[in-house]
């Protein structure tokens, strides 16, 4: 545990969360802890509000109530800088990649760099390579553009790209929507041996249950504006609430417990 990590117990903390477009509410009286060094996966329904609740602890959605804290600091209440050193600790994939598509692959992993830390170019361009190996890409994917790369690939390069500044947390946007089964079970593989050679927290929004299976430490269900249940996942399918018997028991999550299970 670094100096760091000892200020806080949880390294996101989301009490008491509000979000709302005009008077459409989507979350209320939220919680949600994260620990450091956990994958940890949050599902629900569609429009339960998954993608807006990593918006709000990002700072792409401010709440009308609540508080987000990362790395222990208040992150609404942080002033710019603060919050700035708060964001160079985290790094996020979107769905789809949300690369630059009139930069290289290369160029896009070297866009935070540039803009956060003050290196030469040709470290920059060194740092890139390596974080495109780490995410799986061939050495030549580099000089590609995100319009001649796979779907697998541009989230292996938008990964790469997240990982520019070695983050202490990851964040998921639904990593393998769109991918076929086998390469949506690398992409897990990966997740997971990243999480343990750096020692990364990722909070990963999915609906895929065979990702949860395979990658989460923990599951957090989002229902009802809030979060229902948030334990290992052999615990909260057991919950009895519909929405998770239907999720977790239906034919789908018997498949995937099968095949977790062989
Ligand atoms: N910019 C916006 N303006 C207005 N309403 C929005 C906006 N973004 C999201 N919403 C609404 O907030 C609710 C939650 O959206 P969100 O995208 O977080 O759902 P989700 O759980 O991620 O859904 P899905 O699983 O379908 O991706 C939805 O009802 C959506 O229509």
């Amino acid at each position: 545990m670094t100096d760091q990590t000892k200020a806080y117990d949880h390294v996101i903390e989301v009490k008491g969360l509000k979000t709302q477009f005009g008077d459409f509410v989507v979350h209320e009286n939220l919680d949600i802890n994260v620990r450091s060094g956990e994958i940890i996966g949050v599902v629900g329904g569609s429009g339960t509000g998954k993608s807006v609740l990593m918006r709000a602890i990002i700072g792409l959605k401010r709440p009308s109530a609540g508080t987000v804290r990362v790395f222990g600091e208040d992150y609404y209440k942080a002033d710019d800088k603060a919050r700035e050193a708060i964001e160079q600790r985290w790094g996020v994939l979107f769905q789809g990649g949300a690369l630059f598509s009139s930069l290289t692959v290369a160029q896009n992993v070297m866009a935070p760099i540039r803009e956060h830390l003050n290196l030469s170019d040709e470290l920059a361009k060194d740092i890139a390579a390596l974080k495109i190996s780490m995410s799986g890409l061939p050495e030549d994917a580099g000089a590609k553009y995100p319009s001649e790369l796979s779907g697998g690939m541009k989230k292996r390069a938008g990964l790469a790209r997240s990982l520019a500044l070695d983050p202490e947390i990851v964040f998921l946007d639904e990593p393998t929507a769109g991918l076929d089964p086998i390469g949506a079970a690398k992409f897990d593989e990966l997740i997971v041996n990243l999480k343990e050679s750096l020692g990364l927290t990722v909070f990963m929004v999915t609906h895929d249950l065979d990702t949860l299976h395979a990658t989460c430490d923990r599951v957090a269900v989002l229902a009802e504006k809030r979060v229902i249940a948030c334990g290992p996942l052999d615990e909260v399918r057991k919950t009895d609430h519909a929405w998770i018997q239907e999720y977790f028991s239906g034919p789908r999550g018997r498949a995937a417990l099968a095949v977790k299970a062989s």
